[in-house]
C-alpha cells in the first residue's frame, strides 16, 4: 500500500490523449467513462488535466492523422474540446457530479499575477465538490509560448493548486529503461533519486501517434513535481482505480525534498496578527484535528480591525492562539454573521457570504 497514495487529500490526474480515443480516432466513451469511475471512487479532491481535445477534433473535421500545422490543430482542439467536455460531463453526472471547464496558458500558470486568478478559481471548484477539467488554451497559444503536451501543464497544476499527489496516466503502464516494445526494457518501479534515471532511454514518442510528449515530457513532469515536493505516480489509464486505491502499479517518483510551505511558514513566523477571532470548542476541534476551514458558525467574538487579506489569529475559549489565517472578511463585516450557518447566511444575504472566514489553505496551526 502507497500511504503517498491513499494519505492523499488533493490530488492531480493527467490523462494523455493515447488514453482516451479510439484506433480509429474520435473519443472512447468507454475509456472514458472507466477513468471517471476510478476518479469519482476517490475521497480525495480530484483536478483532472485532460489532453484529447486535438485527436477528439480529427474525425468530426474529416481529418485522417493529427495534423502538423497549428492553425488546423488549433481547429480540431477548438472541435474536440467540446466534445471533450460533453463526455466528462455525462460521465461525471453518472456520479451526481459536475465538471468545471478550465483552459490555461503558460502566462497563467507562470505569472504570478495571473497564477493567483488560476489558484483562486480551481480553489473555489473543488470547495463546491465539482471537478475542475484542465487543459491548455489551445486555440489561443502560438507556437513560441505553447506547451504543446500536457505534462508540464500538469506538474505545474498540481503545485499551484498544492495537490499531494501526481499522477500521470497514459498508455503505457510504467516507466521501463527503453523503448517498452523492446524485449529488453525493464520496468521501472521507484524513482528515487534524479540518479535513477541515468542509463534510461526515454527519447522515443509513443507509438500510437496522437499523444505529442512521449516519455521526455512525463519524467520533466515528475522532475518538476518531486522539487516541488509532491510525488508522481505514473502509470497506465486502466489501472486508475488501482493506482488511486494505492496498489503499487506503475512507477513511483518519490519525492525529492519535503513540500515547501513557504507561504505559510511566513504566516506563522513573519507576520504579526491585525485581530483575533475567538473559535467555540467544535471550531477549534475542526480547525485542529481535522485540517477544516473556519465558517462563521464556530466564531463567537472578533477583536481587532482588520480587513479582508489580513492574517488574524485563531484563538480558542481561554484566548490561547491554535492557528493563524488570512482572514476573508473585513472586521466590520463580521459581527453580524457570527455563529450562523453559511447555508442560512447564503440564503439571507447572498452567495458571497457563503465563503469561509478563513480557509483552510490559508491556515497554519501554531
Ligand atoms: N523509457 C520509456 N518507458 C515507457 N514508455 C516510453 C519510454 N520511452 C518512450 N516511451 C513511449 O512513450 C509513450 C507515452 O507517451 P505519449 O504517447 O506522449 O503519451 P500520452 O498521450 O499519454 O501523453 C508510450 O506509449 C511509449 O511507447
Ligand atoms: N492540449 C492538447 C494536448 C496535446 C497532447 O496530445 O498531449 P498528450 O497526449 O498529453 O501528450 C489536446 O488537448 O489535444
Amino acid at each position: 500500500m502507497r500511504t503517498q497514495v491513499t494519505e492523499a487529500r488533493r490530488i492531480v490526474v493527467k490523462v494523455g490523449s493515447s488514453s482516451l480515443t479510439t484506433a480509429a480516432g474520435g473519443l472512447d466513451g468507454k475509456r472514458v467513462d472507466a477513468l471517471v469511475d476510478a476518479l469519482a471512487g476517490s475521497p480525495a479532491e480530484v483536478v483532472l488535466v485532460s489532453s484529447g481535445a486535438i485527436a477528439a477534433g480529427l474525425a468530426p473535421l474529416g481529418l485522417l492523422k493529427r495534423p502538423k500545422d497549428l492553425a488546423t490543430q488549433q481547429a480540431a482542439a477548438s472541435v474536440g474540446q467540446g466534445l471533450l467536455m460533453r463526455a466528462y460531463n455525462d460521465a461525471f453526472a453518472r456520479h451526481g457530479r459536475v465538471v468545471g471547464q478550465v483552459l490555461l496558458t503558460v502566462d497563467d500558470v507562470t505569472r504570478r499575477a495571473h497564477y493567483r486568478n488560476a489558484y483562486r478559481t480551481l480553489r473555489r471548484l473543488l470547495d463546491l465538490r465539482a471537478v475542475p477539467v484542465v487543459n491548455e488554451n489551445d486555440t489561443v497559444a502560438t507556437e513560441e509560448i505553447r506547451f504543446g503536451d500536457n505534462d508540464r501543464l500538469a506538474a505545474l497544476v498540481a503545485s499551484l493548486v498544492h495537490a499531494d499527489l501526481l499522477v500521470l496516466l497514459s498508455d503505457v503502464d510504467s516507466l521501463y529503461t527503453g523503448d517498452p516494445s523492446l524485449p529488453t526494457s525493464k520496468k521501472i518501479t521507484d524513482v528515487r533519486t534524479p540518479d535513477d534515471l541515468l542509463d534510461i532511454d526515454v527519447k522515443r514518442p509513443g507509438k500510437a501517434g496522437v499523444g505529442t510528449g512521449g516519455m521526455v515530457t512525463k519524467v520533466e513532469a515528475a522532475r518538476i513535481a518531486t522539487t516541488s515536493g509532491i510525488p508522481v505516480v505514473l502509470a497506465s489509464a486502466p489501472n486508475a482505480k488501482a493506482v488511486l486505491d494505492g496498489e503499487p502499479v506503475g512507477t513511483l517518483f518519490h519525492r525529492l525534498r519535503e513540500r515547501p510551505q513557504a507561504r505559510l511558514f511566513w504566516l506563522a513566523h513573519a507576520t504579526s496578527p491585525r485581530g483575533r477571532l475567538h473559535l467555540d470548542p467544535g471550531a477549534v476541534q475542526a480547525v485542529r484535528q481535522r485540517h477544516a476551514s473556519l465558517l462563521p458558525a464556530g466564531i463567537t467574538a472578533v477583536d481587532g480591525r482588520f480587513a479582508a487579506g489580513d492574517p488574524v489569529d485563531l484563538v480558542d475559549v481561554g484566548g490561547v492562539p491554535v492557528a493563524r489565517g488570512l482572514v476573508n472578511y473585513d472586521a466590520a463585516e463580521l459581527p453580524p454573521l457570527l455563529g450562523r450557518s453559511t447555508g442560512e447566511l447564503a440564503a439571507a444575504l447572498g452567495p458571497a457570504y457563503e465563503r469561509e472566514v478563513v480557509h483552510r489553505d490559508d491556515l497554519v496551526l501554531l
